[in-house]
């Protein structure tokens, strides 16, 4: 991609993506710019396991950088907009990772109708496998959503949906692959539980949910037909079935991705005070 990229805020994200981004080249790693609050360990670390450049200069990122990625937490965000404002420019793009913050936010302390795309990716990103999200703001053009497409289409899926799913997004693939670890860690101890060792289980969890994700996106078929073709009439999966519907599973994944939903309205809320 053409152009420098900067990157605010040198955590697990930004991490994830950055490793993504530079596998697939989108980015050279001379092109990218990182600056990091009160943490020199964390810009060194990106130095030297990422050759990218780093500053403690926000003015050095933006007047280098058109786009950008915040990826700080979203307690730090109005902190952080207050120290960029003055260097921020129409011509930026400013993508913002932060959970349960939205581009009215973004937009009103950074002033001047600036292009802000909200985006929810999920650490996947570092195998190139995130699912994303991406919305635009009030002042932002086409060409700064293709740019933010590129990017993360660099690094997995992504669709473009209007802002107010966002929370729904937040909830479901944003923190979705905690979930999905969630049930990795159960799945191994369970099958220690029923006998195997700790390896070998585990190895046949994770292969078990590749095959399985993997069979729902290649087969082109839906989940519930995937499910029945493994649930034989008085086999072992219903018994397996049952116990799950019995135990709660189905409700208790619609009331998590409910709760992290709210959880990111909630925090839209905090932050605004
Ligand atoms: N971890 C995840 O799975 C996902 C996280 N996100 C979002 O990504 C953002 C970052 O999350 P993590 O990487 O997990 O957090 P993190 O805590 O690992 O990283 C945030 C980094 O930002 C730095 N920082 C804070 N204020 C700063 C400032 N004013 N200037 C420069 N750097 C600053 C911190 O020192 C820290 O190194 C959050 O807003 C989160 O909601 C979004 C999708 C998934
Ligand atoms: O837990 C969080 O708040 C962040 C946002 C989505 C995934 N992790």
């Amino acid at each position: 991609m053409e152009g420098r990229l900067g990157i605010i805020g040198a955590g697990s994200m930004a991490e994830a993506l950055l490793k993504g981004m530079l596998s697939c080249k989108l980015f050279s790693s001379g092109d990218v710019f990182v600056i990091n609050r009160k943490n020199d360990e964390r810009l060194n670390f990106f130095r030297e396991n990422y050759s990218v450049n780093t500053t403690r200069d926000y003015k050095e990122l933006l007047n280098g950088c058109r786009t950008i990625i915040i990826a700080v937490k979203p307690k730090d965000m109005g902190e952080l907009l207050s120290h960029i404002r003055e260097y921020v420019t129409r011509n930026h793009i400013i993508i913002s990772v932060a959970a349960g913050i939205d581009t009215g936010f973004i937009e009103n302390r950074l002033g001047k109708g600036v292009q802000v795309v909200r985006a929810m990716p999920n650490t996947s990103c570092q195998v190139k496998e995130s699912a994303t999200a991406i919305a635009r703001g009030r002042y932002t053009g086409d060409e700064a959503i293709k740019v933010a497409e590129e990017i993360f289409s660099s690094v997995g899926k992504v669709v473009i949906v209007e802002e107010q799913a966002l929370d729904a997004v937040t909830g479901l693939s944003g923190s979705g692959p905690a979930y999905v670890y969630l049930m990795l860690e159960a799945l191994t101890e369970a099958g220690i539980k029923a006998g195997l060792v700790r390896e070998i289980s585990e190895q046949l969890a994770i292969q078990t949910v590749f095959g399985a994700a993997k069979m729902a996106l290649e087969s082109g078929e839906a989940p519930v037909h995937l499910r029945r073709k493994v649930t034989s009439p008085g086999g072992t999966t219903m018994a397996g079935i049952n116990t799950l519907q019995q135990m709660g599973f189905t409700a208790s994944i619609m009331e998590a991705v409910r709760n992290a939903a709210e959880r990111s309205r909630q925090m839209m809320m905090e932050n605004s005070r």
